[in-house]
């Protein structure tokens, strides 16, 4: 990891308005996420996650606070998202997916289908690089957002439960794959979960957050080498270690946010 900070979030908030006056969402949100960081977070459900996320995506505006990306390289999208829900255009081959956003930054076709081909090999769908979504899985449609996400080649990466929806096998294998193409790349990653599982071998950080409002709770470091073999990891003392540590912090959140 670069100790250069990527990501500057400062005493950031979000006030909703609600029927019975305002929700505030995010309270004094404050963290550095460094270039070349894996940045998970975690936190109950309802305690502002999505809404962090927004905000870094520039979707949504913060009530008050700052947020600073420093851009190393202006020809490039600021950011990529990869949400929940498979986001693929049903019209497009699988290559021309992977493909779309070099081509709204006006790549070549040549070019861009040569960088689409890298990932599609990534993600291993290259034979179904001219299929189009109806003939793929949910987890096979999964993995062409994850290779669009990173062909587009953008300054930070932000993943919204990306594989929150896919059965526990297809979500192993997409996340040795994301591993492994992160691991090539060093994209700078801010990833949001509901599987401490999943933050622990995926990142180098995991914020806690507390819930009502959404605050900092804690910031873990995971100090796992790599590259991780996610399999292997998850018999290691150390794994269990930091699974105690998150869990015990989380448990009290989920527990307050159920009273
Ligand atoms: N557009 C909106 N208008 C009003 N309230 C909102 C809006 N978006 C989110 N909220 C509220 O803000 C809070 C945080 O929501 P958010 O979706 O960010 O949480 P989350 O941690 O991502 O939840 P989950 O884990 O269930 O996906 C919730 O109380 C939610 O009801």
């Amino acid at each position: 990891m670069n100790n250069h900070n990527r990501i500057l979030l400062k005493n950031v908030s979000k006030i909703f308005p609600a029927p019975s006056g305002t929700v505030t969402a995010l309270k004094d949100i404050s963290a550095e996420i460094k270039e070349n960081e894996f940045f998970s977070i975690v936190g109950p459900s309802g305690c502002g996650k999505t809404t962090l996320l927004r905000i870094l995506a520039g979707l949504s505006e913060a009530s008050s606070g700052n947020i600073t990306i420093t851009a190393a390289n202006n020809d490039r999208p600021v950011n990529s998202m990869v949400f929940q829900e498979q986001s693929i255009f049903p019209w497009m081959t699988v290559l021309d997916n992977v493909g779309y956003g070099l081509r709204m930054r006006g790549i070549p076709k040549k070019e861009r289908d040569q960088i689409a081909k890298r990932y599609i090999e990534m993600i291993g769908l290259i034979r179904f690089i001219n299929s189009y979504p109806n003939q793929l899985s949910g987890g096979m449609k999964q993995r062409v957002s994850v290779a669009r996400a990173f062909a587009n080649d953008p300054e930070i990466l932000l993943m919204d439960e990306p594989f929150g929806a896919l059965d526990e096998q297809n979500r192993i294998i997409l996340q040795e794959e994301l591993l492994r193409i992160w691991e090539t790349t060093q994209k700078t990653t801010v990833f949001i979960t509901h599987s401490l599982d999943e933050a622990i071998c995926l990142s180098d950080r995991i914020l806690i957050m507390t819930a009502n409002p959404g605050t900092v709770k804690e910031i873990i470091t995971v100090d796992l080498p790599r590259p991780r073999d996610i399999i292997a990891i998850r018999t290691t003392t150390e794994y269990n270690q930091i699974f105690q540590t998150v869990w015990s912090m989380l448990r009290e959140e989920v527990l307050k946010r159920n009273e």
